[in-house]
């Protein structure tokens, strides 16, 4: 399925203007591949590893000059991807940057599929699956935290504690084998249990983190609910730092919901802007309503603003504590800089959302509704469903392991739990791979990565 014999190429920066659009060419015989096409002082199949060469892009067929280009040579093993590459440094101009893909998929190269690059540097022994994995969230973290717990991924932190763990199995599968291996021996070697027990427990370790690399992974949605005129796009706008949203003292501005990405002490949250809750309006606005609640229904967290001029109405009570009921609910009386405002009820961050007084701790009692977040600053957490399910099974075989053992089970019934947990470790790391979860991994990369 995967073919590692051919040349492939993409474009590694975003489509669109821009100073420069970097080309990735990699493959056996890209170098070779690349000499037609190259006017320079040299041939790229002449220059040394990680050199620099000025030059024109050629069409071979033409001759026609299709850009002045800076054009960087690796030598296998030394690249990415483990083969020889070459990066094309091509001005940023779509039209020129397509016409140059054009002219080397006629020339020996094929368009390289999402994730390619970085399959091909696990394939050829660069990255273990850990490390592969990691290069996808570092492009796609949200936050600083998001960003520096994948780059610890990247350098082979996690890779690094499951080896230690696969180490310590290890060894003992090696004394368990002896007795198997020489039975005639006949002399009742004791089997260190209690590496099994620190294994084990070493990967309860890795599982416990899974909900702080999810939570900076995935981030969290926040919604901000509450009646009409009550401040909420206001409030949107003040945790975007920018005037997103439309704010006005009609009822019912807001009708389509707003979205953004916000940075909560690193927290990557998905925030809303809903359409205020009431009865009657038009059929427009009772369909936002109708949203307002569909997004409510999926929320991780929902900040209700009450306008503290106003006070509560009839009913908002029973609706708070029906939302609270579902999700953790942050209620917040809003516009106390007005002079009419009225003494918020127990248990409301009193808010202005003009001044911005009460909203750094808004800010500290959303944060600390995601606990999780305190993991932030971990050495190595894991964060996908993948690495979970193979860790618990790891463990659950390292416990059946110890059962058998203490059952005085025979040895060979442990060596198979043993086993187990060395093969969950491997799929981990990627030393057991199967083609269709190479595929699930690398599918959702960008092509050019
Ligand atoms: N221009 C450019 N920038 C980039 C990348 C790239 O491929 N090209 N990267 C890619 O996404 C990242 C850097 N990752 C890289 C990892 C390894 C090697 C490499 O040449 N490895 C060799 C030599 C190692 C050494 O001497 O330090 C090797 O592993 O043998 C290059 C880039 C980010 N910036
Ligand atoms: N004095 C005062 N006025 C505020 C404050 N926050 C919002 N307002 C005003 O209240 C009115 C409504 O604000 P919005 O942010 O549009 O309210 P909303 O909840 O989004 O309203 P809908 O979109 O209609 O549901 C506007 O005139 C705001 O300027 C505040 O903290 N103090
Ligand atoms: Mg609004």
């Amino acid at each position: 399925m995967y073919r590692l014999d051919d040349r492939i190429v993409a474009l590694a920066t975003p489509w669109g203007r821009s100073a420069i659009a970097v080309i990735r060419a990699s493959g056996a015989g890209c170098l070779e591949a690349l000499d037609p096409l190259f006017r320079g002082r040299k041939t790229p199949s002449s220059m040394r590893g990680y050199s620099l060469a000025h030059g024109a892009l050629v069409d071979p067929g033409t001759g026609e000059m299709l850009d002045e280009v800076l054009l960087a040579v690796f030598r296998a093993p030394h690249s990415y991807t483990g083969e020889d590459a070459a990066e094309i440094s091509c001005h940023g101009s779509p039209a020129g940057v397509e016409r140059i893909m054009r002219t080397l998929r006629a020339h020996g190269f094929r368009a390289a599929e999402p994730g390619e690059f970085t399959l091909r540097a696990f394939l050829n022994g660069k990255l273990d699956l850990t490390e592969a994995e990691a290069v996808h969230e570092v492009v796609s973290a949200r936050t600083a935290n998001a960003h520096t717990l994948a780059l610890h991924r990247l350098e082979g932190r996690l890779r690094a504690r499951i080896d230690a763990i696969k180490e310590k199995i290890a060894s003992v599968v090696a004394e368990v084998e002896v007795q198997l291996d020489y039975p005639e021996e006949d002399v009742e070697h004791p089997v260190s249990a209690h590496l099994i027990q620190e294994a084990s427990h070493e990967v309860d370790g890795l599982l416990a983190t899974y909900r702080v690399g999810r939570l900076y992974r995935e981030g969290v949605r926040v919604v901000l609910a509450g009646r009409t005129n009550a401040g909420k796009s206001s409030l949107f706008n003040l945790f975007m730092r920018e005037d997103r949203a439309i704010v006005s003292e009609v009822h019912g501005t807001t009708r389509d919901y707003l979205e953004g990405w916000i940075s909560l002490k690193g927290v990557p949250v998905l925030l809303y802007d809903t359409a205020g809750i009431r009865d009657g309006g038009d059929p427009v606005e009772a369909e936002g309503i109708r949203r307002t609640r569909e997004i409510l229904s999926h929320a991780d967290a929902v900040i209700y603003l009450v306008d503290g001029t106003e006070g509560l109405s009839e009913g908002e009570e029973a609706l708070i504590a029906e939302l609270g009921a579902e999700r953790p609910l942050i209620p917040v009386w809003n516009k106390v800089d007005a002079s009419a405002v009225l003494p918020p009820p127990e248990g409301f961050i009193p808010l202005s959302c003009r001044t911005g007084e009460g909203f750094a701790r808004l800010e500290e009692t959303l944060h600390r509704v995601f606990p999780e977040a305190e993991g932030g600053g971990a050495e190595v957490v894991i964060d996908s469903e993948r690495q979970r399910d193979a860790l618990v099974r790891c463990r659950d075989s390292l416990e059946g392991g110890l059962d058998a053992l203490s059952r005085g089970a025979p040895l060979d019934a442990l060596a198979v739990y043993l086993h187990d947990a060395m093969e969950a470790l491997g799929e981990i790391t990627g030393e057991v791979t199967r083609e269709d979860i190479l595929e699930r991994i690398f599918s959702c990369f960008c092509v050019g990565k």
